[in-house]
């Protein structure tokens, strides 16, 4: 499999490099050049499958020519063995037709373990068959950051540094982080927001020197590989739910635009999806731009689902790319307009297509609190405040009673005690392997928001913990 740029200059390159590589040379993002597509008589006879065989039958194309057959199976056999629940992602029905697609049974209790998990042990694969040592440098709203961090803590060959906005994650989002321990492990809280971070991580691909010829790679869903982990949990919802013989509808609570783009490569790898809903809380930008064609800038507001307190998400430029027919220059001149305008719109009938793609909601914080406490009361369900907000929107914008329905519970309500109980809803205890949480040390660094800053901090202690 080749992996092509979204802004057409960078060369193409094989999924090991491109798991290596976070941002293409030219600031684009990689993509497959070709997506497979799976028959609906293949994907019915995965029906049933242990969701580790699921994942290999789904993703080995997209590895192919890189990792072994032998050897990804079994990286993949480990990964979704440390998952708390013996179906990995269970399915939770809600409502007459309507389900959650509970993605919270990972080691960090929210969905980024899924690709996260898998990602860490591809790092360990490819970095030791290389004998290569590389930094990663992340940006989180707080689920992120934990997940990387426990899917790379054992990886030898890598420094990882995760930025989060200073003061604006949950306190247990925050000291899942802060309290792994490690001369290679590194936590940032940057004086400024989400997309500060995330910012910072993308100007440090575009110029390296600063890590003295050692590899940057990316955690983010800027790498391919967290996309394509994520586009697994769809067939097994649907398998679950009598597809492919019938459509399927999803809601995802949505960001970086990471999980639902996933959902959207799934349709078009053939699996039936009749319906995917882009839920967004107050920071709407999709959905401005879904409903209105304004994918505009704003002020980043704080709200009771801080994971989703993302201003521009970074993987609505694949999307861009299939709706410019993969022009990739075309691309290039679109976000060059958006950098220096912070507006953008794209021409009457590639909105027209995206409308045709993907339905949207955003849901304030008071929406989210009343449905938590809605689904509580007629289920005894507690949900965390980002899979709320996917309930109300699927609640909202659902076309067809008789699809069944999927909500992606994309995080544990433990996380978010703030926004449960704010809801009325007593919050849950933290599992046993994070009861002690809240008496761990914790060890962090605050830094302000300065790239030079941040990168004098990576060069000072990219190797284990020393200069590089
Ligand atoms: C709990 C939770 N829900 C939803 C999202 C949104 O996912 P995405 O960024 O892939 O759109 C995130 C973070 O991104 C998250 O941490
Ligand atoms: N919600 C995320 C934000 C980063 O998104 P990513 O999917 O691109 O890593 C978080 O919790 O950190």
């Amino acid at each position: 499999m080749r992996y092509i740029s979204t802004r057409g200059k960078a060369p193409a390159l094989n999924f090991e490099d491109v798991l290596l590589a976070g941002l293409a040379s030219d600031g684009g993002l990689y993509v497959p050049e070709n997506l497979p597509r799976f028959s609906v008589e293949e994907i019915a006879s995965w029906g049933g499958l242990p969701y580790h065989e699921l994942a290999f039958r789904v993703m080995r194309p997209f590895v192919a020519g890189s990792i072994s057959d032998a050897d990804f199976k079994q990286i993949l056999e480990a990964t979704y063995a440390g998952f708390a629940h013996s179906a990995v992602a269970p399915l939770k029905q809600l409502d007459a037709n309507e389900w959650v697609l509970e993605l919270f049974h990972g080691p960090t209790l929210a969905f980024k373990d899924f690709a996260l998990q898998l990602l860490g042990r591809l790092l360990d694969h490819v970095l030791q068959k290389r004998g290569e040592r590389v930094v990663i440098m992340g940006a989180t709203s707080g689920d992120t950051g934990s997940a990387a961090i426990e899917g790379c803590k054992a990886c030898d060959n890598v420094d990882i540094f995760i930025m989060h906005p200073h003061n604006r994650v949950s306190a247990v989002q925050r000291r899942q982080m802060t309290t792994i321990l490690g001369d290679n492990i590194h936590n940032i809280a940057i004086e400024g927001n989400f997309d500060d971070c995330q910012e910072m991580v993308k100007a440090s691909f575009a110029d390296q020197g600063f890590l003295k010829g050692t590899r940057l790679v990316a955690v983010n869903s800027i790498n391919w590989a967290r996309i394509m982990a994520q586009i697994v949990y769809y067939f097994h919802a649907a398998l679950q739910l009598g597809g492919p013989a019938r459509s399927i509808a999803f809601s995802v609570p949505t960001g970086n635009f990471g999980d639902i783009f996933a959902g959207y490569l799934a349709r078009n790898m053939g699996l039936p999806i009749s319906q995917l809903i882009v839920a967004t809380n107050r920071n709407d930008i999709l959905h401005r731009f879904m409903s209105g064609n304004r994918y505009d800038k704003d002020t980043l507001h704080p709200s009771l689902s801080p994971s989703m307190d993302i201003m521009v998400s970074s993987n609505f430029e694949r999307l861009l790319f299939d709706l410019h027919g993969r022009n990739g220059l075309a691309v290039a001149d679109l976000l060059d307009g958006f950098k220096a305008s912070g507006k953008l719109s794209v021409e009457e009938d590639r909105w027209t297509e995206a409308r045709k793609l993907f339905d949207s909601l955003a849901v304030d914080d008071e929406a989210t609190c009343a449905t938590i406490a809605e689904v509580y009361k007629a289920t005894g369900e507690v949900l965390d405040p980002h899979t709320a907000i996917g309930v109300r929107a699927a609640r909202d914008c659902r076309r067809h009673l008789a699809t069944p329905m999927v909500i992606l519970g994309t995080a544990h309500p433990v996380k978010f005690p703030e926004a449960v109980e704010k809801a009325g809803v007593t919050a849950p205890q933290l599992p046993v392997h994070l009861a002690d949480l809240h008496e761990r040390e914790e060890r962090c660094t605050v830094l302000a928001n300065d790239l030079k800053v941040v990168q004098q901090f990576v060069s000072a202690h990219g190797n284990r913990g020393k200069p590089l």
